[in-house]
């Protein structure tokens, strides 16, 4: 049995402490998977402190070790500026020497190749002109922005981690689960935003007019039939930095239901694949605009796929300003 394998036994017998007595010293001994596994440690704080600077340090170790895996992750947290400064063009090398001998990296190499993203700092290609919905909610589409193939990458980079979604309950500011939403979702984390993601990441600042460092983490939404999210606004009841702007990615088509309507305008946004809608959360006097309210109307048939952006007015770190 590996030692990963060993460890999860303990874990699922409640013998928490010897598990990771036993992932320390695999590390110690110079194990890939182990190192690896202490990187994530560190990377969220668990059995420790959050610590960047070891993260990178043990990743380093697992690939000085021959673990390919940790050599994608290097190639993704350069490429995000996850306790590196962010580095496209290393991670592009990175990523290119992983693409040898693992799997996802190579499958990454190709989408970027697709995109002529791997030369070009990850901008890729120009966007196409967006067509204008509506003015009140100031409400744009760009049809087709994103490729098939991304938004098949999105769903399968979210699949593992969807859980019951949550709002930010209005008076305690607390995250829990609210009828309101009912859908399953998840937010990427760093590990997650690997080079395809934050090329797309760029492409949907391109098309907003935003940068990246405004952007709450991206969540992919997944709702099954009954699931909805009600009338809502995306701003936030009286924080200083505002969600000021909202870009939704359509990533599949085959359901009913599941439309994003405006009741106020009677804007009704059906997306196809790779459509992306992008609207204004404040009016021009920096107040939340009535005109937004929206809903995800509930899904009858199917499974409706969606990534959700919430970009703030300045600069916000999704990693610790909960
Ligand atoms: O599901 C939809 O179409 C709407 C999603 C939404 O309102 C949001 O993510 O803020
Ligand atoms: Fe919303």
């Amino acid at each position: 049995m590996s030692v990963a394998a060993r460890a999860e036994a303990l874990v699922r017998a409640g013998r928490g402490l010897e598990a990771r007595a036993l992932i320390e010293d695999a590390a110690f001994r110079g194990d890939g998977v182990a190192l690896l596994l202490m990187a994530f440690w560190r990377l969220y704080g668990v059995n420790g402190p959050r610590d960047w600077v070891e993260m990178h340090r043990l990743l380093d170790r697992a690939i000085a070790a021959g673990h390919t895996p940790a050599l994608t992750l290097k190639a993704t947290l350069t490429a995000n500026g996850t306790g590196v400064p962010a580095d496209w063009e290393a991670a592009m090398r990175l990523l290119t020497k992983a693409a040898k001998r693992d799997a996802p990296a190579k499958a990454q190499l190709e989408l970027l190749k697709a995109q002529d993203a791997v030369d070009n700092a990850g901008a890729g290609r120009a966007l196409p002109a967006p067509q204008r919905l509506a003015d009140s909610p100031d409400a744009v589409l760009y049809p087709g922005l994103v490729r098939p193939a991304e938004c098949r990458w999105l769903i399968a980079a979210a699949t593992p981690e969807i859980r019951p979604s949550t709002i930010v309950d209005p008076v305690t500011g607390q995250s829990r689960p609210d009828p309101m939403r009912r859908a399953g979702a998840t937010n990427l984390g760093p590990e997650r935003v690997d080079p395809v993601v934050q090329m797309l990441l760029q492409r949907l600042a391109r098309a907003s007019d935003t940068t990246l460092p405004q952007f709450e983490a991206m969540a992919v939404l997944r709702y099954q039939p009954g699931d909805e999210y009600r009338d809502h606004l995306d701003t936030l009841p009286g924080v200083e930095n505002q969600r000021h702007t909202t870009v939704l990615t359509y990533l599949n088509d085959d359901y009913d239901g599941g439309a994003t309507v405006f009741p106020e305008s009677g804007l009704s946004v059906k997306g196809k694949r790779g459509d992306v809608l992008v609207f204004r959360n404040l009016d021009s006097a920096g107040r939340p605009d009535p005109a937004t309210r929206h809903a995800g109307t509930p899904v009858t048939r199917g499974t409706k796929w969606l990534s959700s952006c919430w970009i703030r007015q300045r600069a916000y770190d999704s990693w610790s300003a909960r």
